[in-house]
């Protein structure tokens, strides 16, 4: 049994970051004052509990202002449509756009932001962004996948389900959020925040990255994946999956397999895919129904009818016909419930500080350091690249800001998460280390189970490390401090959780873990290439990027099964501003004081280990035999 730690007592980075930002930052400057006045102000928000968006101390106005708000985008397309031109064919421009990363294209949508639906995809479609066909997994790539799998075994209680989202009515906005509505036009949190943040909104700002309904639909995907998992026969789904491909558009159809295992097609199919989805849920429960596993059940009438065999008697049918009553209301229930069901994970991070809302969104713990870089970020050339900020809420007593849910909409989503940078802690933590010396017993526990020879007989004696020994650890026993990153999680498609990537340091091991992650799927790994080419073109365009020491954020992976790829810059709760007159390079070697983070030089060395991925997956599926 692990002790209670001071972890678990103090959980949450961006208070204890402020903190220390505000401690070591040289005096005298613009800066410095915005600090200690925004510290303050946090402290006192911390004992009154109320936040503050129009508070003085706030950050030097103007990131909301050009926020890429939904109603701008809406009226402009209003504008336009009342111009005489067909709104929807703009947003089909503007979408046909979102599936290009070419970073000329990367760059002119960002200029482009205001008169055109943000040309942001939620995920790109490894096809359209390749013009290569799908490939059905082969069996090399299932393999692939099941011995990623078999490789690190992830114990049960790893594999979480998220809680509830919370409802609507059981939120409040910030207070001052609501006033900052009532006041001047000049503020700029108001911009943002007179979005009338309902469904019908929501809808709107969500349609061409992410139909709703379909959004359901991935999200029980991912619920089912994760049991499916638990099951574990992806080859068997597979081939079940293919041979239960007959379809029906905007029809909730259900079928089943012989052996009882259930599947659910339905109005979310997309146009140019097929694709029945194993149903564990429902399977499980028809599976102990006695009307499981030889029957169908559609919600039509006239297909029902198939359901019945001829030489079914009366009595038998009355009484398969009351079952399929009580199925359909079951069914029912089910559409409902699908609006609160969801197999959302938090892969990395501290557990709790991310949590699923509802109408594509997460809440993620308050915290300051982040809110300001996450306004910032919405008018920033990298705004491509990081998750809608929608503003703050307040939820029994706790601040959230709320966030675009990155995975909201897909189907069996694949994640991984990457720390990027030669280092995880702030120089203000170093110092403090010197000074201060809090040696956690949390930290020297997990320190031991990695590695029992890596703590000092000192340590040994105390039971106990720094904070700043033990994240120098983790950065030398990963990739990290060698190659500028280092993987945090993995997500598979079935929904297992993989964490242990402790030890993964060479460039052969991370090769190895992109390729397991994407089961070699040539289009995926070069989707993500691009992706990341993209992103290194937006970097350079970036005006926060040289301003800011960018510590332990990460670059959020994700695809799903319908090939579709995307990459997310995520977690800026330790990215802090520069000083005035500092700019920072990204790719020289961190020396204390410079304050670099190497954030290119793990976007380098991570692009290069893609295109070594890419490489090897083709060579592998070259050698296949036909
Ligand atoms: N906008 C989002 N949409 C979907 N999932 C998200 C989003 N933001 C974060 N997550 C999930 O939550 C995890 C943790 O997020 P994040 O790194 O921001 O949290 P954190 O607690 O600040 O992490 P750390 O402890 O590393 O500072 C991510 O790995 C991802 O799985
Ligand atoms: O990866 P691990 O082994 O789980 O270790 C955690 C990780 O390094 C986090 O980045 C760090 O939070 P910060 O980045 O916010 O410092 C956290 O410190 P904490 O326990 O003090 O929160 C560590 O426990």
């Amino acid at each position: 049994m692990v002790p209670a730690t001071p972890k678990s007592r103090v959980k949450f980075p961006g208070n204890v970051h402020a903190d220390k930002t505000k401690k070591h930052l040289p005096n005298g400057n613009a800066y410095m004052t915005w600090l200690q006045e925004f510290s303050s102000s946090r402290a006192q928000n911390n004992k009154t509990q109320v936040s503050s968006v129009s508070d003085e101390n706030f950050h030097p106005s103007g990131f909301m202002k050009d926020l890429d708000s939904p109603p701008e985008r809406m009226s402009t397309m209003s504008e336009k449509k009342s111009n005489g031109r067909d709104g929807e064919s703009i947003r089909d421009v503007a979408e046909d756009k979102m599936f290009d990363f070419s970073p000329s294209l990367n760059n002119q949508s960002h200029h482009n932001k205001n008169t055109v639906f943000r040309a942001r995809p939620k995920l790109a479609d490894a096809h359209a962004v390749l013009s290569s066909k799908l490939e059905e997994p082969t069996e090399t790539q299932i393999n692939a996948y099941e011995e990623m799998e078999d490789m690190k075994p992830e114990p049960l209680e790893r594999v979480c389900v998220d809680p509830l989202p919370i409802p609507t009515g059981a939120m409040t906005e910030d207070k001052d959020v609501e006033e900052q509505r009532v006041k001047g036009s000049e503020n700029l949190v108001e911009e943002g925040s007179k979005v009338p943040l309902n469904a019908a909104t929501r809808k709107s700002l969500w349609r061409g990255k992410v139909v709703p309904k379909e959004g359901m639909r991935g999200r029980l995907g991912g619920l089912e994946s994760i049991d499916e998992g638990n099951e574990g026969d992806f080859n068997k789904r597979m081939h079940r999956k293919k041979s239960w491909g007959t379809k029906h558009r905007n029809v909730q159809t259900f079928g089943s397999s012989q052996d009882g295992e259930h599947y659910m097609q339905g109005s979310m199919e997309r146009d140019d895919e097929e694709e029945l989805v194993p149903h564990p849920f429902l399977s499980r429960v028809l599976l102990h129904s006695s009307a499981s596993s030889s029957s169908s059940f559609n919600n039509s009438s006239a297909e029902s009818d198939e359901v019945f065999s001829e030489s079914e008697d009366t009595a038998a049918r009355r009484q398969t016909m009351k079952k399929c009553r009580s199925w359909r209301t079951f069914l029912t229930m089910m559409q409902w419930s699908k609006r609160t069901q969801s197999s959302w994970i938090q892969l990395a991070g501290h557990q709790g500080n991310v949590r699923l809302s509802e109408g594509g969104e997460v809440l993620k713990r308050f915290c300051k350091v982040e809110d300001v870089c996450l306004q910032a970020l919405m008018s920033d050339a990298l705004c491509q690249f990081v998750p809608h900020y929608f503003g703050h809420i307040s939820q029994d007593g706790e601040r959230y800001i709320r966030l675009e849910d990155l995975l909201s909409g897909l189907k069996h989503p694949v994640i991984m998460d990457c720390k990027m940078g030669v280092r995880t802690y702030q120089e203000e933590e170093i110092i403090k280390a010197r000074t201060n010396a809090n040696v956690r017993s949390d930290m020297y526990q997990k320190m031991v189970k990695v590695d029992p020879a890596a703590p000092t007989a000192e340590e040994h004696a105390k039971r106990g490390v720094t904070k700043v020994r033990y994240l120098q650890w983790r950065d030398d026993s990963s990739s990290t401090s060698s190659l500028g990153f280092r993987i945090e999680g993995i997500v598979m498609g079935n929904g297992k959780v993989l964490r242990d990537f402790y030890k993964t340091h060479t460039e052969a091991q991370v090769t190895e873990t992109l390729l397991s992650f994407t089961r070699r799927q040539v289009h995926i790994l070069e989707a993500y290439e691009s992706r990341l080419q993209a992103l290194s073109e937006a970097l350079k365009e970036s005006t926060f990027f040289y301003k800011h020491e960018i510590i332990g954020s990460s670059l959020l992976f994700v695809h799903d099964c319908s090939s579709k790829a995307n990459i997310w810059m995520i977690d800026f709760g330790k990215t802090i501003p520069t000083p005035e007159d500092v700019q920072l390079r990204h790719d020289v070697p961190w020396v204390e004081g410079n304050r670099e983070d190497g954030y290119i030089i793990g976007l380098t060395s991570l692009t290069s280990l893609l295109r070594e991925a890419i490489k090897q997956a083709r060579e592998q599926s070259q050698e296949q035999p036909l």
